[in-house]
């Protein structure tokens, strides 16, 4: 039986970057992995999708602003094989790095499927692992609707396994994954609909903003469909299919697209062996420390339900290795003020608080909005006019900014800088007192009155 401080049960974002750091403090650690190191992220989430979209920026680089540039070409031909062949040999570095990184670092690499047999021992291959500490790290995976004919429908997983693009699309869901595969495919050639359960998609997100993305949506983006409840898909016998949604509408497409929320990958991993307590929706509960209900046993990334994106993953296990292997007892990532961006056309970038969030949280009084829409000048010059708008929410008598938010071009590389002022209690006056750089965007954000 072989023996080790620190196991993950999965080498995605969470499992690896929690058991590198382990062992970098000289913990024997394991990454137990069923399918292909580096998880959804590097396969089938951020990595590949970053890709189709920079793809898109450069058919629309090309073909729809390139011209009032100057640049114009024959028929610009687009070859979908390339841009896979590309996608997947950068995919196969990256694994290809993780390994080499493991190697460095001695962290051993088991290929199968755990499940446990009590909190200190998990089966993989018919073998018995033994680990002082465990980590569960094994992601989230598409959900389904509950109605005839689901299994009709694919999912974001299925997309990046596409040898070619469909002609006609829909994509039902109203979160980050539908609206950026919308936008990626409708730019790279296909007829995408997107169907959404209630008036608009991101409803959590601020108001005016996704406002903009639907104004640009209506010129030139997927046809979209609010107060669409799917009801059944049906295949016709042209091998296209039926959708049908429950106020009687529906139409026929050659695909049809699920993303409408992730769920957690644990049904196999026989959690009652080790006492380990979802919650209601099956998502591993874990304290502001990551412990799990069973002593020992710890939980990172998607399978803990919060925050499901890659680098909230790759913090949360990091600062559990350093509490565990680091003498560093009370690190824990802070949870709040997460920046986050949306590749959608253009991108979304925001950080903290909704206005109305923070209405909630301070009183009417307390809140002050300020906010700037203008054309992306990246655009100004071409007769495809695109907007950007910018918002800043404040709170009390200093202003401090609590939130951030912004749509247009560069919007998604603009951020990042704003989080670590955010984080830190920046005031509008400190925003004021930073001097713009000109001629950017993100000037505009140091600018409002
Ligand atoms: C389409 C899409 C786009 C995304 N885009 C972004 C983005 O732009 N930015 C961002 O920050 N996040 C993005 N995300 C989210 C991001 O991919 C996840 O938050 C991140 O991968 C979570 O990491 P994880 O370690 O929790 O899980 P995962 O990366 O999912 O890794 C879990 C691993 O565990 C393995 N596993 C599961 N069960 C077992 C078992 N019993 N035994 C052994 N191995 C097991 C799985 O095979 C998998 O490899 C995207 C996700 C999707 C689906
Ligand atoms: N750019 C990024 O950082 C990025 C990109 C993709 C995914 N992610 C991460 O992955 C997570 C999952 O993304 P997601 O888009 O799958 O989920 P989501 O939870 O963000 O959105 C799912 C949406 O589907 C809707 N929905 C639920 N059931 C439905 C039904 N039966 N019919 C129609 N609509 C229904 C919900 O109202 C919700 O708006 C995100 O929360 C995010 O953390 C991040």
């Amino acid at each position: 039986m072989r023996e080790f401080d620190f196991v993950s049960i999965g080498g995605g974002s969470g499992g690896i970057a929690t058991m590198n750091r382990a062992s970098e403090y000289g913990a024997k650690t394991a990454v137990i992995e069923s399918n292909l190191l580096g998880g959804t992220c590097v396969n089938i989430g951020c990595v590949p999708k970053k890709i189709m979209w920079y793809a898109a920026s450069v058919k629309d680089a090309i073909s729809k602003y390139g011209p009032d540039y100057g640049f114009t070409s024959k028929e610009t031909e687009f070859d979908f094989q390339t841009l896979l062949k590309n996608r997947e040999a950068y995919i196969d570095r990256s694994r290809n790095s993780y390994q080499a990184g493991f190697e460095r670092r001695n962290v051993e690499v088991i290929e199968g499927h755990a499940r446990f047999i009590d909190a200190h021992t998990l089966e993989v291959n018919g073998e018995e692992i033994r680990a002082k500490h465990i980590l569960i790290a094994t992601g989230a995976k598409p959900s389904y609707p509950d109605i005839p004919g689901k299994e009709l429908g694919e999912t974001s997983d299925d997309f990046f396994a596409w040898e070619e693009l469909p002609k006609k699309v829909a994509v039902v869901g109203a979160g980050y994954i539908a609206v950026e595969l919308a936008g990626v495919m409708h730019t790279l050639g296909t007829d995408v609909h997107l169907f959404t359960r209630y008036d608009r998609p991101l409803r959590s997100y601020q108001s005016e903003i996704v406002q903009v993305l639907l104004d640009e949506m209506e010129k030139d983006g997927p046809t979209f469909r609010g107060y669409s409840t799917p009801q059944e898909v049906k295949e016709n016998s042209d091998g296209t299919f039926n959708l049908l949604f429950e106020d009687g509408y529906s139409d026929n497409f050659d695909k049809v697209i699920w993303a409408i929320g992730r769920e957690a990958n644990v049904d196999s991993l026989n959690l009652e062996a080790a006492g380990v307590q979802t919650d209601l929706y099956g998502f591993i509960e874990v304290d502001d420390y990551q412990n799990t209900s069973t002593d020992h046993v710890y939980a990172v990334g998607d399978v803990a339900g919060k925050h499901m994106l890659t680098p909230v993953a790759i913090a949360a296990g990091r600062r559990l290795s350093e509490r565990l292997f680091n003498n560093k007892p009370n690190e824990k990532l802070d949870y709040h003020n997460i920046p986050t961006v949306i590749f959608s056309h253009p991108p979304i970038g925001t950080i903290g608080l909704t206005e109305e969030q923070a209405i909630e949280q301070y009183g009417q009084a307390q809140v002050k909005t300020y906010s700037s829409t203008f054309g992306s000048m990246y655009t100004a010059v071409t007769e495809h006019r695109q907007s950007v708008k910018m918002m800043l929410i404040c709170q009390g008598p200093d202003e401090q900014v609590v939130g951030l938010h912004g749509i247009g071009f560069g919007v998604d590389e603009m951020i990042q800088g704003f989080a670590v002022a955010i984080k830190i209690g920046a005031t509008k006056a400190d925003f004021d007192n930073t001097v713009a750089i000109h001629p950017t965007g993100a000037e505009e954000f140091v600018t409002m009155r």
